[in-house]
């Protein structure tokens, strides 16, 4: 049993972890913000950030990061804070990864592997573990990530391995058998939610969108009128939502409509999850309008917003109607929300605000569309 669970080797829960990023942006300006999400990923998943060696080398080919010299830097920096895994922001080829591994005895975690990770730890149902785990393995193939020597230091869940036995072709092979397997269970599940869901309501379709922490969840809570404790799931952490939930909302009298929630997006969502979620991000093209959801309160939102319609692209769903939703306007001070753009939709989903306008716009697209229709 757990036999797979040795194929992807690299927990970072509770782990002690050395940060190491090249910032490509200007010195004068704040670290890139991406960096700062990079921290609260790493947080996600569980791990302590003992130290971070961040470069700031303007408009420099971050692949400058893997020079020997940097990577015995590196080397040092980990070994004095006693880290036990290196998280690197920065994409590795494999080439530098290899080189990387070389010097540094510790396993390398990157963005997408901690996104992956996160994913592992929050899904819930049959269908989002196997597609997680899927990813994982996916991405282990194309990068050509070994279980590694240093690896079996870490103990726990590591696989063993014989002195001198070449570890790396042992893997793939057991990795291609693991994929075909999974591919073969994630077909069943799917048929079996097809079966189940045979019979859909007739009310139009909805479905919240938006970056990861926005307040999807605790709108769809508060759209459905869901209590505490039968809602979907919300937390102050990304990716909180895997298993996408669907809820019934009333809208304007005589008007119900079916409302979604979806996994969180991020800027360059690994491919590879795309991927594996493409079944259920497939669900927003059953969708009559997608409410694209914003944290207001962020300073970063612009850029979140913008990554988000970019991904929307990506999926071929930036033909579908949607309404735009500024979400925790309760945060924000007056001067703050002067600046959203002009007549957007201002909403608390914690205290209630601009509900009831959301539910009146919702309803209108609804009318309209009907009216289209006739
Ligand atoms: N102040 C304030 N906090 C909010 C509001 N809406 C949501 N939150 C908080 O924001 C955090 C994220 O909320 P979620 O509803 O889980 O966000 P989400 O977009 O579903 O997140 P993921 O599923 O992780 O992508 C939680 O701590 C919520 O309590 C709001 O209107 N005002
Ligand atoms: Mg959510």
């Amino acid at each position: 049993m757990n036999e797979h669970r040795r194929l992807y080797p690299t927990r970072p829960q509770a782990q002690r972890a050395l940060v190491v990023a090249v910032d490509t942006q200007d010195p004068q300006r704040p670290l890139a913000p991406e960096l700062a999400e990079f921290t609260a990923l790493a947080d996600a998943a569980g791990a302590i950030i003992v130290d971070e060696v961040i470069q700031r080398l303007p408009h420099v080919d971050p692949a400058t990061l893997v020079g020997s010299g940097k990577a015995r830097e590196i080397a040092e920096r980990a070994e004095a804070a006693r880290a036990d895994v290196l998280f690197v922001f920065n994409d590795l080829r494999p080439r530098q990864r290899t080189n990387l591994e070389k010097i540094v005895p510790l396993p390398i975690v990157d963005r997408t592997m901690l996104i992956l990770d996160i994913f592992a730890q929050h899904a819930r149902s049959r269908e989002g573990q196997l597609q997680v785990e899927l990813a994982q393995l996916r991405y282990r193939q194309s990068n050509l990530i070994g279980v590694g020597a240093a690896l079996s230091r870490l103990g726990g869940g590591v696989g063993t391995r014989g002195p001198g036995e070449t570890k790396l072709e042992t893997d793939r092979r057991r990795i291609a058998q693991r994929v075909t397997l999974l591919q073969k269970q994630l077909d069943d599940v799917r048929r079996q939610r097809e079966t189940r869901r045979g019979g859909r309501g007739r009310d139009p379709f909805v479905a919240l969108v938006g970056y990861t922490n926005v307040g999807k969840s605790s709108l769809l809570n508060r759209l459905a009128g869901s209590g505490v404790n039968e809602g979907a799931f919300v937390a102050d952490r990304p990716f909180a939502t895997l298993d996408p939930t669907l809820r019934r909302a009333y809208v304007a009298p005589g008007v119900n409509v079916r409302l979604a929630d979806t996994v969180g997006f991020i800027t360059a969502l690994p491919q590879e999850l795309v991927n594996a979620f493409r079944a259920t991000l497939e669900e927003l093209e059953n969708a009559d309008l997608l409410l694209h959801v914003s944290d207001a309160s962020n300073p970063d939102w612009p850029r979140q917003k913008a990554s988000v319609e970019t991904t929307l692209h990506e999926l071929g769903l930036d033909a579908k109607p949607y309404l735009d939703v500024f979400n925790k306007v309760d945060r924000l001070d007056p001067a703050a929300r002067a600046a959203l753009p002009p007549g957007a939709l201002e909403v608390s989903a914690a205290t209630g605000v601009g509900i009831d306008m959301l539910r009146a716009a919702i309803a209108a697209r609804r009318t309209a569309a009907a009216e289209r229709l006739q």
